[in-house]
């Protein structure tokens, strides 16, 4: 939902580039300048002064590639949650010298699959601004002379073109989860100049209004709260989400259908699910249908800060537990603006394509929801009850957010886990206790909601309840576990690289016993393996490349004339599009299963 953005403390800006292009010089200049203009400024580099950054330095020469793309992204979330967030939320600027560009770009150096180097980033909290330096090659070359080379990437000459190449893709990846890129050319500016084109750049991003900030912790959240203590996960690099939620699906008649006998108890525990802290409420518009959405409106309206709507679109009621898909563009775009105007909201946080329907080309769903992304009425697009295949499919149309797929331990969907896993999507499972056999059964409800967060950060339970009591229990889940809440909270940005590591390492000495080698499933069952192509991280699967953006980081003559444009990318799908505006007739199709997610 779009509501006005909360008063957020401090910026937070990354200063990255090549090796030796100029980021240190300009990171200790504007500390310098910010200073004098009166704000308090927090210089910090990457790999951080924490425990994992200095054993990551320490390693950096010696290990392998791999080891050290998990140390270092540990070492990333651990910064954010030591240094970084608690100096943004005390309102300081914070500079750092690399960030997750560099993550993204300094063990693809030593072979390692970007995507997984994406995937193993993509939790870390989106910088404000990033001042992404460029120079040419034979100047970089010629700084590096002067000052000497104090790391093994600078000595492998035949690397830089590649370094250069590839910082640009990580910051237009950067841009794309929302931050805020300014393309520095210094080959022809004095250390002077850049320093005063940056200053220009962080007094523009300071008077602009600001987007909301997110992070990894739970900084911007009530972190008191039963259900912070599941722990926060980032939707879509910008939503900060408590990881258990709340699936409204059961406030309706029987049947899906309708009302719920009673309306004011259904309001009460919608009400009661936001005071235990539950952020993450999802719907659609099917159910009832409408009924739901209203009564989230009417229970919760103005919306509290930070609680994030998600809903969807494309399925057609034609009476109790009857559910068609209706994937028309056209219609999806109605679904859209209805549930907009029951929400009352201006934009919905996170929109699914509630079924593929196989009547229309994907294409055509997927381009509609992106276009209404673009024209800011969605703000992240999520896919229900799809495979793999349609998610990659769709991804190379627009970014996809969340996957919502049945999945509790009597009918799991690895692949989809697993895809989700490594790709940092979130992975919302519907029915997670087993469509109710287990509801009524607080020990056994718990037990199976345990077992979901435990899997993989990327896992947000929406466990469904009509009676405050069972809520209640649900949303406890974590706060009874004898790991406390902060304690897990500080652990969990930390864990994801640090199991990534265990799991995919090639040593066998610090594989995690019981853990298959790289390539299998990540889920610690007796499920088998998938057969592993290889030993080393280039059998990895590959997902798709990131959806293709049209970049406006102007990485011209940027330091000379174009380098105060600010750069926003929306993604253009021209080919979608063209076959959205083919218009044709709603016609609902059959019914599918009886109850969708
Ligand atoms: N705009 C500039 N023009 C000329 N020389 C510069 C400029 N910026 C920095 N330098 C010089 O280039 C050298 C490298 O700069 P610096 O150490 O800041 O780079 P860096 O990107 O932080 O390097 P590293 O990746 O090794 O940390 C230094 O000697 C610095 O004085
Ligand atoms: C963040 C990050 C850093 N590194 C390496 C690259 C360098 O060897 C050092 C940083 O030192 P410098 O003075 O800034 O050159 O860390 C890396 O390999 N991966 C990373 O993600």
């Amino acid at each position: 939902m779009t509501t006005t953005p909360p008063a957020s403390g401090g910026m937070f800006i990354a200063v990255d580039g090549p090796s030796g292009v100029g980021k240190s010089t300009l990171t200790r200049a504007l500390t310098i300048q910010l200073g004098q203009d009166g704000h308090a400024v927090h210089r910090t580099a990457e790999p951080s002064d924490g425990p994992i950054g200095t054993l990551a330095r320490g390693m950096t020469n010696a290990a392998d590639g791999l080891t050290l793309a998990c140390l270092y992204a540990a070492d990333r979330y651990h910064h954010l949650a030591h240094e970084i967030e608690p100096r943004l939320a005390a309102g300081a600027i914070v500079i750092t010298d690399r960030y997750v560009a560099s993550g993204l770009v300094m063990q693809r150096l030593d072979g390692v699959d970007p995507d997984l180097l994406w995937a193993l980033n993509e939790q870390a909290r989106t910088p404000d601004l990033l001042l992404s330096l460029t120079a040419d090659d034979d100047v970089i070359r010629r700084r590096l002379t002067r000052r000497g080379t104090h790391n093994r990437y600078q000595d492998q000459h035949t690397s830089s073109r590649d370094e250069a190449t590839w910082h640009k893709e990580a910051a237009e990846h950067l841009a794309a989860t929302g931050a805020v890129v300014h393309a520095i050319d210094t080959t022809h500016l004095s250390a002077n100049a850049v320093t005063a084109l940056a200053h220009r750049h962080v007094h523009d991003a300071l008077a602009a209004p600001r987007r909301r900030h997110s992070g990894m912790t739970a900084t911007t959240l009530d972190a008191a709260s039963p259900a912070a203590a599941s722990g926060t996960f980032l939707l879509g690099g910008d939503l900060p989400v408590h990881r258990i939620g709340y699936g409204t699906m059961q406030l309706t008649g029987p049947g899906h259908w309708y009302h719920p006998a009673d309306i004011n108890a259904a309001k009460q525990v919608l009400r009661r699910a936001v005071d235990l802290g539950v952020n993450h409420l999802d719907t659609a518009d099917a159910y009832g249908p409408e009924t739901v959405e209203h009564l989230i409106r009417k229970a919760l309206h103005p919306y509290p800060d930070h609680l994030v709507i998600a809903t969807k679109g494309g399925m057609t009621r034609q009476g109790p537990n009857r559910w068609a898909p209706v994937g028309r563009p056209e219609y999806l775009r109605q679904c859209v603006e209805m549930s907009l105007r029951r929400l009352a909201v201006d934009r919905i946080d996170l929109y699914y394509l509630h079924r593929v329907d196989s009547k229309v080309p994907l294409e055509d769903q997927v381009g509609e929801l992106a276009a209404l992304r673009d024209e800011g009425k969605l703000r992240h697009i999520g896919l229900s009850k799809v495979t793999t295949i349609q998610l990659e499919a769709a991804r190379r149309i627009a970014p996809i957010t969340a996957v919502q797929n049945k999945f509790n331990r009597h009918e799991p969907d690895w692949a989809m886990f697993d895809h989700c896993t490594r790709t940092g999507t979130a992975f919302v499972p519907y029915a997670p206790l087993a469509a109710g056999a287990l509801a009524g059964r607080p020990g056994a409800a718990r037990r199976e909601l345990s077992w979901l967060l435990g899997l993989s950060p990327v896992v947000l339970p929406i466990p469904g309840s009509t009676s405050i009591q069972h809520l209640q229990q649900n949303v406890h889940v974590w706060w009874c576990r004898s790991v406390s809440g902060p304690t897990y909270r500080a652990l969990q940005p930390v864990t994801w690289p640090v199991l990534a590591f265990l799991r995919f390492s090639t040593s066998p000495k610090t594989r995690l016993p019981g853990l298959p080698a790289m390539g299998g499933p990540l889920h610690p069952t007796g499920v088998p393996p998938a057969p592993c192509g290889g030993t080393t991280h280039r059998t990895l699967p590959r997902t798709e490349p990131p959806p293709a953006r049209t970049p406006r980081i102007p990485w011209g003559n940027c330091g000379a004339t174009d380098g105060l444009r600010r750069s926003s990318l929306s993604t253009t799908v021209p080919h979608a599009r063209k076959r959205c505006r083919r218009s044709s007739r709603i016609r609902p199709g059959q019914p599918t299963s009886p109850k969708p997610g």
